[in-house]
């Protein structure tokens, strides 16, 4: 039967046919339509995004939803030229090989504004997320990559830290990628994080990546530039990922999205050093980390110790199999590092065990979705024409209380809704 034939079939007749035939990959494009349900299927041959539908995708429960991902890209992509297909299989090839320098530019790649360059990254992630899937199932179902997040004040010693625990794993033949959230380069382009070189030992260290946060954007831009950052380096073999952030914002809330474990690292002080840190963050930490556990610092971190012991007690619980953990540790003495690895591996091994662990990636892969079409939605609103010129005027009315703020914003998504 042939293609133009197939097309007058419904969706299953249609794609049962295709199964029939020796030609088996086409890339499927659906009008937009067909996402409700009524739209008429057409095929084509397999294209250049290296994007195709195979044998189980079209018998599996989830049929329609699969191959509607597949056109979503296709639509939303041009076909790619021969160059643009040369450099995306060639960054492919490099990353997979595990070349830092093409991890480098494939990151830089997802953090371009150019319209056409993102649409570049996401053929790219597309298929590295094919890849990742492949080696997941070689791996019989593990994750390729443990991802931590990391997060404290201002000086509680995380670069000191991560320079030690990474130094401790690429001597033990792992791959390390340190992955930055810096919220303050969203607002004021300035750096709370401070100078990632810094970690000299580890920033020379071929076993180990290391990228700062983007210098500018939203947070939820950083955020989404960083997951992509994720799943690359764990396609380029980096088997551990620390995302490391400040606990003065939101963004500790959004690495622990990211992240398999969050781990607080504090210094032994009370007072105003720990002023920052909300009992939310507390409340996210699978482990706590008293650091400069050393000399004279001893006494207050065992004293800091007992009071976080007592307070992760009043906690609810957030795992059925993990309770968190308070510890000591020294970036100067090393005292600690080594037992907060086996706790860390512990916590991954009894979450794996339970299926904790893919469900809290499944949540946050759901999460990262609706984060991204929050922050489009919104942009899309507030670029719109007619909306910019509205705003104004209907702030100046909700100020002068005028008009309630719940009034104008209807009018506003009025507007919108219409078309303005
Ligand atoms: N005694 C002692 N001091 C430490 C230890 N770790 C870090 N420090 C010191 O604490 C200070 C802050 O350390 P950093 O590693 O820069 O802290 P940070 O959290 O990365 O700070 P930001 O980059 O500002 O976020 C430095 O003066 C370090 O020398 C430790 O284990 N023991």
């Amino acid at each position: 039967m042939n293609i133009p034939m197939l097309l007058q079939h419904s969706h299953r007749r249609f794609l049962k046919c295709l199964l029939r035939t020796p030609f088996r990959r086409y890339h499927f494009m659906f009008h937009s339509s067909t996402h409700l349900g009524s739209g008429i299927p057409c095929a084509r041959p397999f294209n250049s995004l290296g994007l195709h539908c195979t044998k189980w995708m079209l018998l599996s429960n989830g049929l329609k939803r699969k191959l509607c991902v597949q056109t979503t890209l296709k639509e939303h992509t041009e076909e790619l030229s021969d160059k643009e297909q040369r450099f995306v299989d060639k960054l492919y090839t490099g990353l997979i090989q595990g070349h830092r320098a093409c991890l480098a530019e494939a990151v830089t790649l997802t953090e371009s504004t150019h319209k056409r360059k993102k649409e570049l990254a996401q053929v790219l992630l597309q298929k590295v997320l094919v890849y990742h899937r492949e080696q997941e199932q070689i791996n019989k179902g593990k994750p390729l990559a443990f991802r931590v997040g990391l997060s404290g004040p201002p000086g509680a010693g995380k670069s000191t830290f991560i320079e030690y625990f990474g130094k401790m794993f690429t001597e033990r033949e792992h791959k390390l990628s340190v992955l930055a959230v810096d919220p303050s380069s969203c607002t004021s382009g300035g750096s709370l994080l401070g100078d990632k070189t810094q970690m000299t030992e580890l920033s020379r260290d071929m076993n180990a990546y290391i990228r700062p946060s983007p210098t500018s954007g939203t947070l939820g831009g950083v955020t989404r530039t960083t997951n992509e950052a994720i799943l690359l380096c764990e396609g380029g073999g980096y088997d551990i990922i620390l995302i490391e952030t400040v606990g003065v914002g939101q963004s500790e809330f959004a690495v622990a999205d990211m992240a398999d474990m969050f781990v607080l690292l504090l210094p032994p002080a009370g007072g105003d050093e720990l002023q920052g840190i909300k009992r939310g963050i507390t409340e996210m930490a699978d482990l706590v980390a008293i650091t400069k556990s050393d000399g004279d610092l001893i006494v207050p971190a065992r004293r800091m110790q007992a009071e976080y012991v007592s307070a992760l007690k009043l906690l609810r619980k957030c795992s059925e199999v993990w309770r968190p953990k308070v510890i000591r540790i020294s970036a100067r003495s090393g005292e600690g590092i080594t037992e907060m690895w086996d706790k860390m591996r512990g916590f991954q091994d009894l979450m794996l065990a339970s299926g904790e662990l893919m469900a809290k990636r499944q949540r946050q892969q759901k999460v990262w979705m609706w984060n991204l079409i929050q922050e489009s939605v919104l942009e899309h609103f507030r670029t719109h024409p007619t909306i910019q010129e509205q705003i104004p005027v209907l702030e100046k009315k909700v100020l002068s209380r005028a008009l309630s703020p719940g009034l104008a914003a209807d009018v506003l998504l009025k507007t919108f809704k219409s078309g303005g």
